[in-house]
C-alpha cells in the first residue's frame, strides 16, 4: 500500500501577472480546507516575476500551498542575461521548481545534459525538481514511448544521490497530449509511469522507487482526473491550462469527489 501523498501542482506556465497571481492564490486559499491539505499537496508554479507577491501572501498568511518555478539555471551566478539561479528561488522559501519542461525542451534546446545541471543546480539549493520527460507524437507512433521516456530519466538523474533522487517528483507529459485537450489513456499513462518507477528501482533501489512521486500532465481536467489518479504508478498531476481556473483547480485537487 503506497504512503506517497498525491501531488497536485498548477503550471501557470506564461499566464497571470503578479497581481492576478495574488488574486488567483487568494481564491485557492478561500477555497481550499484543511481537510484537502491533509489528502493533496498543492503547489502551484508561477512565471518568475510573480513569485515575490505569491511568497509575500502564502508566507504572510501561513497558507498551506506551495510553490515553485518553472525553470532554474544550472549556473550558480555570474553574467548569464536572464538567468534565475537556484539561490535566488531558494532565497524566495520556493519548494518546487519544473525542470525539462517540453516547452523549455522544444522552444529553448534544452537536452538531457543541461537538465541533469539543472537538477543538481535545484538539489543543491534545497529545491525539490519536478522533472518533466514524455514523449512527442511520432515517437508514440513508433511504438517507442518508454525507451524514450527512460532514456529522458537516465540522462536527467546521471550521477544524482540517492538522498536526493528519493525526494524528486517526475511528471510524465506526452508532448502531443499538452494543451491539445488529448488525455492519454489512463492505462497508458500507467504504462509509462510504471516504467519510469521500475528504471528508477533499476537504478537504485526498491525503496527510493516507492518513495519518488510520479505526476501525470497532459489536458487534465476535473473530468479526467480521477481515472488517472486511480493508476497504481501515478501520484499527481501536473497541470496547466484548467490550473488557471481556480475552480477547476480545486476540484482537480479534490479528485477523489469527481
Ligand atoms: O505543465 C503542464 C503541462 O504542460 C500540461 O499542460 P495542459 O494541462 O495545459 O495540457
Amino acid at each position: 500500500m503506497t504512503t506517497r501523498t498525491p501531488l497536485m501542482a498548477g503550471n501557470w506556465k506564461m499566464n497571470l501577472n503578479h497581481l492576478e497571481a495574488i488574486a488567483h492564490v487568494q481564491k485557492l486559499a478561500f477555497a481550499l480546507t484543511e481537510k484537502d491539505y491533509e489528502a493533496v499537496e498543492v503547489a502551484v508554479l508561477p512565471p518568475f516575476t510573480d513569485l515575490r507577491s505569491v511568497q509575500t501572501l502564502i508566507d504572510g498568511d501561513k497558507l498551506k500551498i506551495k510553490y515553485g518555478a518553472q525553470d532554474v539555471s544550472s549556473h550558480e551566478s555570474g553574467a548569464y542575461t536572464g538567468e534565475i539561479s537556484g539561490a535566488m528561488l531558494a532565497k524566495l522559501n520556493c519548494t518546487y521548481v519544473a525542470i525539462g519542461h517540453s516547452e523549455r525542451r522544444q522552444y529553448h534546446g534544452e537536452d538531457e545534459p543541461l537538465v541533469n545541471a539543472k537538477v543538481k543546480a535545484a538539489f543543491q539549493h534545497g529545491l525539490t525538481p519536478i522533472l518533466c520527460v514524455g514523449e512527442e507524437l511520432e515517437v508514440r507512433e513508433a511504438g517507442n514511448h518508454v525507451a524514450h521516456t527512460l532514456a529522458q530519466v537516465d540522462g536527467a538523474l546521471k550521477d544524482v544521490p540517492q538522498k536526493d533522487v528519493a525526494t524528486i517528483v517526475v511528471a510524465y507529459e506526452p508532448v502531443w497530449a499538452i494543451g491539445t485537450g488529448k488525455t492519454c489513456g489512463e492505462e497508458d499513462a500507467q504504462e509509462v509511469c510504471g516504467a519510469i518507477r521500475g528504471r528508477i528501482r533499476e537504478l537504485y533501489d526498491e525503496e527510493t522507487a516507492e518513495a519518488v512521486r510520479i505526476q501525470y500532465g497532459g489536458s487534465v481536467k476535473a473530468g479526467n482526473v480521477a481515472k488517472i489518479m486511480a493508476q497504481p504508478d501515478i501520484d499527481g498531476a501536473l497541470v496547466g491550462g484548467a490550473s488557471l481556473d481556480a475552480e477547476e483547480f480545486v476540484k482537480i485537487v479534490r479528485f477523489r469527489d469527481q
